[in-house]
């Protein structure tokens, strides 16, 4: 099993004790009444800015890095993320290795105007109602994790929903699904995750297969401003950065550099 493979279990195995606790249709329903988020869709609008968008994001550990952060001020580096100039922040809720809980996406939805993206491994519909509830406006969904069926259903649930989605392609094949399938946003990772090692020339080899009316989104790995003037001369929208901010001492001074 890859370690893709591993949280995805894992995660299906932690819903299928939350469907207990709170049935999905109770969740279904609150979900619907959830107020509209204004203005609409502001994932999406926040990453085609002129210019490159960086979604900041909020991890305690990883599984390529373990701890991360240890003592791990969430609200704070929310808070600095936003006054940093930071477009979208990405919240981690994956519990087993990500050391993530859904109450930090909670706690910082009402602190801060940007959009949020709850990252964690879709496998299934109440994760997405959940987002919803939670305060994010996107999620993650892996095309590696899901099949074509799955995904179309998902990208029409976070549509009725308000939700943005974030599909994530690691290679040529799963970039051409995620396009035939309708997602509005992609996001490349650049992490290979068998070896955890990154190559940011996996963005820029898959850049010329999506249309610019797709917003690219290049995940992982990027360190310097140097990085990031790289992938904007590739034409890439939006830069999705979590370990070496969550490390920085000046998130705001990175942010600028990073956005050149
Ligand atoms: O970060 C990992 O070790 C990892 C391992 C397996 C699956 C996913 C993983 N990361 C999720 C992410 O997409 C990253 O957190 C995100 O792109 C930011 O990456 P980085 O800037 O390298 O922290």
């Amino acid at each position: 099993m890859n370690i893709l493979q591993q949280l995805a279990q894992s995660t299906k195995n932690r819903y299928k004790g939350k469907e207990v606790n709170r049935p999905l249709a109770l969740l279904k329903e609150q979900a619907e009444l959830c107020t509209p988020l204004s203005p609409a869709f502001p994932f999406a609008r926040a990453l085609r800015k002129e210019g490159l968008s960086v979604i900041c994001e909020i991890k305690k550990a990883s599984p390529s890095k373990g701890i991360i952060s240890s003592d791990f001020p969430y609200l704070e580096i929310a808070k600095e993320y936003a006054i940093g100039g930071g477009d979208a922040i990405s919240v981690l809720t994956e519990p087993s290795l990500f050391l993530g809980k859904d109450r930090y996406l909670s706690e910082i939805a009402p602190l801060v105007s940007l959009p949020l993206l709850r990252k964690d491994f879709t496998v299934c519909p109440y994760q997405i109602y959940e987002a919803k509830l939670l305060g994010a406006s996107s999620v993650l969904l892996i095309c590696a994790l899901l099949s074509d069926a799955d995904i179309e259903s998902y990208l029409q649930l976070c549509e009725d929903l308000g939700l943005d989605a974030l599909v994530e392609a690691h290679d040529k094949q799963e970039t051409e699904r995620a396009i035939a399938l309708g997602a509005k946003i992609i996001g490349v990772n650049n992490r290979d995750l068998k070896t955890f090692k990154v190559d940011l020339e996996t963005s820029i080899r898959l850049r010329n297969l999506v249309p610019p009316s797709i917003i690219f989104v290049s995940e992982s790995g990027i360190e310097t401003k140097q990085d990031t003037r790289i992938l904007r001369s590739h034409g890439i929208d939006a830069v999705l950065v979590g370990e070496c901010l969550m490390r920085s001492f000046d998130k705001a001074g990175m942010i600028k550099g990073f956005k050149g």
